[in-house]
């Protein structure tokens, strides 16, 4: 990067001279310091607006396609047509990237040593790790020898040297990857803060602080305490933000992990497995989008989460291939708003319901006012069958584990032969071809009479999987089909909620699997009208591109997905044995990245779920990761956490914090009303925190936890224990540790969520259920 480093020389020679890297006087000079900060923050805008420059060209490029494309359009020829679709297509992902990466897209730069062999990469920068042996000269002085900028897209500049380096480029890894412990070339790692086309800030951090860096002959300035700190200490929004100019080294080998198998990830509250689940996402695409064009699914706990980190994959330059859905919405048509007493919860999300399920798809084919006797006519004749006769054929039919709906052409077939065998009309010919014939004309005559067919419609019904939860509704039968699997008190709570308007997220999980059970029927095809032209040139053919551009293709094809290419579950621990059925139906053929943290399972048998989960990734190897520092909590609330943690989970470690602000979390104790403390703590809350504030309750809080803070504005939201996974707020109230725990069997796991979602404050509000304490400090959090 020879080039870039005159460029930077250029705008250095018209500012004061290069602050030293080492000596702390130069750092106590701080009008000294400024003018340094003012001086590389305009060689990094010289560079942007270099930057900004060749994406304009390249704009104008891709319009220019866009306007070449659609004059094809004009010949109308079939050939030009698709071509013309497929051109507008790419160039319109070309200029829908480049408008939408315009904004803050330049974030990193580092300055290197020479490497070792000097070989070039295929984005224009130089391929080795570790520096060349005469790259640091004697007294520890040494040579920038390649600069290079990391963004959120490459972008070369006319003689394809790298303007710009992709973030998901090998040659952008060190830029993540170099510690101060192992910095291999890096000398100074930069994050550039920009706005649209200004550049607002540098923070600069040292990789080999022992040595003295030159670049053009000057010595390498350092700016700012580094990026990560003053990353974490924004103020959040009800919106994640991406982390690509802050990746840490163990987040990084994460992100790039190769997408053999399965990627394991654990890491405790706050380590970054959401943020590096998403980027990982964007990594896949970028390493070979011909592969993920199958799509990569984001399986997501809640709606809640959905949205709070959906806006990071365009921030990153990434939509359309991944799918971000929660758990309760992966089923087409029906969507998860009722939730499941915990008792409910862990019966639907065993894997005992398997047996359950089947047994009802079965039984659901003979609903009380099922037809006890078949009567038609045929060849002049009455011929019936009865209860007996009909049970015996039904028996016969359900013999193996076929999808009952599939079934139906069989029991239908059985039907027509038990009727036959009554006519007696086989006995009347011995000659095998007429007998054939009067046989075919006999399933002719009877099978197009109504009452055959509205018999069979009631005696063997298509079902859907709508219906068999409907008839699990009727505790008496769901007791038959459930007998040695549930226990009375679970399927009368079981039939219960099933009689409910709507569905939970537990629901969403059986109507999965009794669609499998089901199966789809066939259905008889329609034949599209032939135009006699169509026959003569081959035109039928292309109709489809004609109809459809390749985008509306895109967009169908997305909406229509069932399997993926890749599968991503976010808090994992989480999902019941029958929900790791639902999402491995969805990767049968997929590589997988799964991250979760054992320690914050709301699910009251771990073990269930994970032989479930074993059994949904197969015999895949799996590769596994471990994230241990905690980006999200200071230490000061971390280590009240870890308190929960030892009693929820004894032995394991809690990660560690990597800031502490010196605030210590709150204890107060409600004295009259409960809504009037929280409220009142949550406004006090507010005053102290641009950002937002969380009231964290128990579930069968939430509805009035809402009332409470009715007019505070949408800074504040408060949100069932459970709604608390993997979302983060300044400032939250947790209320009744004691509620929370005595909530399900998982309850400290689930307390153990809720006191580590505050990046700032942390208030825990008392009852005289939690024994607190004379300092208000409930029984459960006390050392
Ligand atoms: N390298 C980083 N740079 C800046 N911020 C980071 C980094 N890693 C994580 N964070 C921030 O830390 C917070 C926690 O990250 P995230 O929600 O991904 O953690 P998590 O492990 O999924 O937590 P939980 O298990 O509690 O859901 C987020 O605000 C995230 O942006």
């Amino acid at each position: 990067m020879a080039a870039q480093a005159q460029q930077d020389s250029a705008v250095d020679s018209e500012h004061d001279p290069v602050r030293p890297v080492r000596g702390d006087s130069a750092r106590e000079d701080s009008t000294r310091e400024d003018s340094v900060r003012d001086r590389e923050i305009d060689v990094e805008q010289a560079h942007l607006d270099r930057v900004y420059r060749r994406l304009e060209e390249k704009i104008h490029e891709a319009e220019f396609l866009m306007h070449d494309a659609a004059q094809r359009g004009h010949v109308g020829t079939p050939g030009a047509l698709a071509e013309r679709d497929a051109q507008v297509f790419r160039a319109g992902i070309h200029l829908n990237r480049l408008n939408n990466e315009f904004e803050d897209f330049l974030f990193g730069r580092i300055d290197l040593l020479l490497g070792k062999d000097g070989k070039k990469g295929p984005d224009g920068a130089y391929t080795a790790v570790e520096p060349a042996e005469g790259a640091l000269g004697p007294d520890d002085t040494a040579d920038i020898a390649e600069t290079l900028h990391i963004g959120r897209i490459g972008v070369l500049d006319e003689d394809y040297a790298p303007l710009v380096i992709d973030w998901r480029a090998p040659a952008a890894a060190p830029f993540y990857r170099s510690t101060p412990v192992d910095p291999g070339r890096v000398v100074r790692r930069r994050v550039i803060r920009s706005k649209g086309r200004r550049v607002l800030g540098v923070e600069d951090d040292l990789m080999r602080p022992e040595i003295t860096a030159r670049l053009n002959g000057e010595e390498l300035a350092v700016v700012g305490d580094g990026a990560l700190m003053a990353a974490l200490g924004q103020a959040r929004t009800h919106s994640m933000r991406d982390i690509v100019a802050s990746i840490q080294a163990e987040q990084d080998q994460v992100i790039r992990a190769p997408a053999a198998s399965v990627t394991y990830v654990e890491g405790g509250p706050g380590t970054g497995k959401t943020a590096v689940a998403l980027h990982r996402a964007a990594y896949l695409l970028y390493q070979d989008r011909r592969r993920y064009a199958g799509g990569i699914l984001i399986v997501s706990p809640t709606p809640l989460l959905v949205a709070y980190t959906e806006g990071v994959l365009p921030s990153l330059g990434e939509e359309g291939q991944v799918a971000i859905r929660a758990i309760g919405s992966l089923v087409e048509g029906a969507e998860a708003t009722l939730y499941d007493s915990p008792a409910t919860a862990r019966a639907k999300g065993s894997s005992r319901m398997l047996t359950v399920l089947r047994k009802a798809a079965r039984g659901a084919l003979e609903p009380a006012d099922s037809p006890s006797l078949l009567r038609v006519v045929a060849f002049g004749r009455r011929l019936e069958l009865e209860a007996g006769e009909l049970a015996g054929i039904r028996r016969t039919v359900l013999g193996g584990t076929a999808p009952v709906n599939l079934l139906r052409p069989r029991a239908r077939r059985l039907l027509l032969d038990a009727l036959w065998q009554k006519s007696g009309a086989g006995a009347r010919h011995s000659d095998p071809e007429l007998a054939a014939e009067l046989r075919s004309s006999f399933d002719e005559d009877v099978s197009s009479e109504d009452s055959f067919l509205a018999f069979l419609d009631a005696w063997w019904p298509e079902l859907t999987p709508g219906a068999v939860l409907a008839a699990m509704a009727d505790e008496r039968r769901l007791g038959r089909w459930a007998r040695r699997v549930l226990n009375p008190g679970e399927v009368r709570k079981v039939a219960r909620s099933l009689r409910r308007e709507g569905h939970s997220v537990h629901d969403i999980a059986l109507l999965d699997e009794l669609q499998a059970i089901v199966g789809t029927p066939a259905r008889p095809r329609k034949r599209r009208e032939q135009d006699p032209l169509d026959q003569l040139t081959g035109l039928e053919e292309l109709m489809p591109q004609r109809e459809e551009t390749q985008w509306e293709r895109a967009e169908r094809l997305a909406q229509e997905r069932t399997e993926y290419a890749h599968v991503i579950v976010d808090e994992a621990q989480d999902l019941t044995p029958m929900q790791w059925r639902m999402v491995g139906r969805r990767g049968r053929h997929a590589t997988w990245t799964v991250v979760g943290d054992p320690a914050q399972s709301s699910w009251s048998d771990p073990d269930e779920a994970a032989a479930a989960r074993d059994e949904a990734l197969g015999t895949r190897p799996r590769r596994r990761f471990e994230l241990t520092v905690n980006y999200r909590n200071p230490a000061e609330i971390a280590e009240l956490a870890a308190r929960v943690l030892a009693l929820a989970m004894p032995g394991s470690r809690s990660p560690s914090a990597v800031r502490s602000t010196g605030v210590r979390p709150r204890f107060t104790v409600v004295d009259e009303s409960l809504a009037q403390s929280v409220r009142a703590e949550a406004a006090r809350l507010l005053g102290l925190v641009d950002g937002t504030v969380g009231v964290v309750v128990a579930m069968n809080r939430r509805e009035e936890a809402r009332r409470w803070l009715a007019g505070l504005g949408d800074r504040v939201v408060a949100l069932g224990s459970l709604e608390a996974k993997g979302l983060e707020y300044d400032a939250t109230v947790v209320v009744s540790p004691a509620e929370i725990a005595d909530e399900s069997p998982a309850g400290l796991r689930v307390l153990y969520v809720a006191l580590t979602r505050a990046t700032q404050q942390l208030t825990v509000v008392s009852c005289e259920r939690d024994e607190p304490d004379a300092s208000g400090v409930p029984d459960l959090l006390r050392d």
